[in-house]
């Protein structure tokens, strides 16, 4: 089974990510692949180099990542134009890693994607789980965990679907305002409904 595991920026993905890497499941991380694909001597950095300018790179030549998220969570034409570079690269990277854990024999891939809904990515996966949390919460953590202003981190939440959006497409959701301990107890349930564990 595919399992995509969704939710939107600090909503707590990663933290439901790594108790599915306690239960020994294999994680395609999106955010990870995004920065496997721009390392030094890639096209795609050539390309974004191209489309932002050499001021996007940093001494050591590689992705200024604070300036590209500055640039692109508060121009929506310049996030289109990151997107429709970054995005076939990893996707196509998304689909080797599956493959690969499907040929090792695994029998449950977790796809991590932030964007899995503002991609229309649904079709990657067969079971969507969704990590929620108010928007009070969401506004909360980001900004404590990114040191960010606040009008930094409405940016980035409003760059992307509102999460009663994406929960509506779930076929499962897990409420994260609450205790990490609440969380496990909750994915242990759905992971139980569907037949991952027994
Ligand atoms: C803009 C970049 C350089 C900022 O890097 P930074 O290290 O600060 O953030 P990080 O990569 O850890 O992303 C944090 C979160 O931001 C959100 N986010 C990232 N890119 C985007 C985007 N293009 N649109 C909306 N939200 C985004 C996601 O929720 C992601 O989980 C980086 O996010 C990036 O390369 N984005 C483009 C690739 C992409 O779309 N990644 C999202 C997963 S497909
Ligand atoms: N139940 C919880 N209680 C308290 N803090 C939490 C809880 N869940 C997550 N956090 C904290 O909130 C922040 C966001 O969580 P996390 O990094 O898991 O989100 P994410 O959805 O993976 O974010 P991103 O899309 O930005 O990578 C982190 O600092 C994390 O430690």
């Amino acid at each position: 089974m595919i399992i995509g595991l969704t939710g939107s920026i600090a909503s707590g993905k990663s933290t439901v990510a790594n108790m599915l890497k306690e239960y020994g499941l294999p994680i395609v991380d999106a955010d990870v692949v995004a920065r496997v694909v721009v390392e030094p001597g890639t096209a795609t950095l050539a390309k974004i180099v191209e489309a932002f300018g050499k001021e996007v790179i940093t001494e050591n030549g590689e992705m200024d990542r604070a300036k590209v998220g500055s640039i692109i969570f508060h121009d929506e034409s310049k996030r289109k134009v990151l997107n429709d570079i970054i995005h076939p690269a990893i996707r196509a990277e998304m689909l080797r890693q599956r493959d690969e854990h499907i040929a090792n024999g695994a029998k449950t891939v977790i796809m991590d994607i932030p964007l899995l809904f503002e991609s229309k990515l649904q079709h990657y996966v067969e079971k969507i789980l969704v990590v929620t949390v108010s928007e009070e919460t969401q506004l909360r953590r980001l900004m404590e965990r990114n040191q960010l202003s606040e009008e930094d981190a409405r940016a980035r939440i409003s760059s992307q679907l509102p999460l009663s959006e994406k929960e509506k497409g779930a076929d499962a959701v897990i409420d994260n305002n609450g205790t990490v301990e609440e969380t496990r107890a909750q994915l242990e349930t759905v992971l139980r409904n569907w037949g991952v564990i027994s």
